[in-house]
């Protein structure tokens, strides 16, 4: 995927004084199957990042029809019944093989990258600044997109716990989904930064405010 750096560090005007020199941090965050990804994006929203998803991006992407058509040219009008994308339906084709999978990938990830960039631009306009613009990528490592980002973030749970929960989401393909996917020790070992969701949503909360601290420092 392309990298996301902006090309110049935004400027900006202190209220009382000269033009100060502002870099949001772009932090890629990212985990295993029901880890706890989006619920450690959601806490970092309410910490005062700018967040995006990149499934929500891919979500979105659905919609349009663009998109839409070019699954359904591939695979058939079933995977859009009434002309709305069935993602269990998509996922059961993307991950019947590698190629499958391949071809859904190389689609999407160009299309969220461009989403994702714009998306980072604006982010770094805001006033005052946000304390990282937090992008959420399942495949970050698996992708090799790290030195797009300013940091990374790993999310990690017991593996008792993710299995539990991502048995409560009845996502379809679940365990192809993992065989493409770095275990959580490989993405930890990657990771700038690294947080066990292993207790409550609060007590997540508070590490990922030492986290927001370590990097605006
Ligand atoms: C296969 C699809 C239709 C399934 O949709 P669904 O709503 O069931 O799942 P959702 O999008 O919310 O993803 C949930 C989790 O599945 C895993 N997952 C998704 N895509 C992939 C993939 N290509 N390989 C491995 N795991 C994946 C991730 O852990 C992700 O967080 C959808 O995930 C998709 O289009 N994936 C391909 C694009 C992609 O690679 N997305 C992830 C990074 S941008
Ligand atoms: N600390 C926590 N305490 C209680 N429930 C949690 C906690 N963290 C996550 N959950 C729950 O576990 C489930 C999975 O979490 P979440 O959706 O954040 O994971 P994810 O890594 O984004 O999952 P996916 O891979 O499916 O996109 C959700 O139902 C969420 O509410």
């Amino acid at each position: 995927m392309r990298t996301l750096r902006p090309r110049t560090t935004p400027t900006r005007r202190r209220r009382n004084g000269p033009i100060a020199q502002t870099h949001v941090p772009f932090v890629g965050l990212t985990g295993g199957i029901a880890a706890g990804k989006s619920t450690a994006l959601e806490a970092l929203r309410r910490l005062g990042a700018a967040t995006i998803s990149s499934d929500a991006v891919v979500h979105e992407l659905y919609a349009s029809s663009e998109v839409r058509d070019l699954v359904v040219e591939r695979w058939g009008a079933d995977v859009a019944p009434g002309g709305t994308i069935d993602r269990a339906a998509v996922a059961g084709h993307a991950f019947s093989s590698p190629e499958e999978r391949a071809w859904l990938e190389s689609l999407l990830w160009p299309r969220v990258g461009a989403r994702v960039a714009a998306w980072l631009e604006q982010a770094r306009t805001q006033d005052p600044p946000p304390p990282a613009a937090v992008n959420e990528v399942p495949l970050l490592f698996e992708a090799g997109m790290e030195a797009g980002f300013d940091a990374t973030l790993v999310i990690v749970a017991p593996e008792g716990l993710r299995a539990e929960r991502a048995g409560a989401r009845g996502h379809a393909a679940v365990a192809e989904r993992t065989a493409r996917q770095l275990s959580q020790e490989e993405k930890a070992a990657r990771a700038t930064y690294v947080v066990v969701n292993d207790g409550s949503v609060e007590q997540l909360e508070a590490k990922l405010s030492a986290v927001l601290a370590k990097l605006t420092r």
